[in-house]
């Protein structure tokens, strides 16, 4: 599940172009992971995008529990 999301927009994206998208485990503690992601031009020259995300991971009936 999502908990955090943090997004910078570094360079715009020209429309109908083709970019690289890579994301990497940082860090897993417990039921935490620590997300890295970046998008940049194919031959990553262009940052476009950085990312850094937290997913915790739930149990079915969290989802329930509304
Ligand atoms: C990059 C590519 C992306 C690309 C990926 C793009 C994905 C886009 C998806 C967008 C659409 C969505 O996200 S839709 C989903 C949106 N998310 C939600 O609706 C989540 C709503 N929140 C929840 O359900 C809950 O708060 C949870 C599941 C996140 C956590 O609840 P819990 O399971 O009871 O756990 P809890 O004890 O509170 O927290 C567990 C541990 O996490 C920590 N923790 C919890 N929330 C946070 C937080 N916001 N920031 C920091 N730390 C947090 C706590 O301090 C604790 O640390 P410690 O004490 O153990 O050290």
């Amino acid at each position: 599940m999502t908990a955090n999301l943090n997004i910078n927009y570094r360079s715009p994206i020209p429309l109908g172009s083709t970019v690289l998208i890579e994301s990497t485990l940082d860090k897993e503690e417990g039921k935490k992971k620590f997300i890295l992601c970046s998008v940049t031009s194919t031959d990553g020259s262009r940052l476009h995008t950085e990312a850094t995300a937290l997913f915790v991971s739930i149990s079915v009936s969290h989802l329930l529990r509304g």
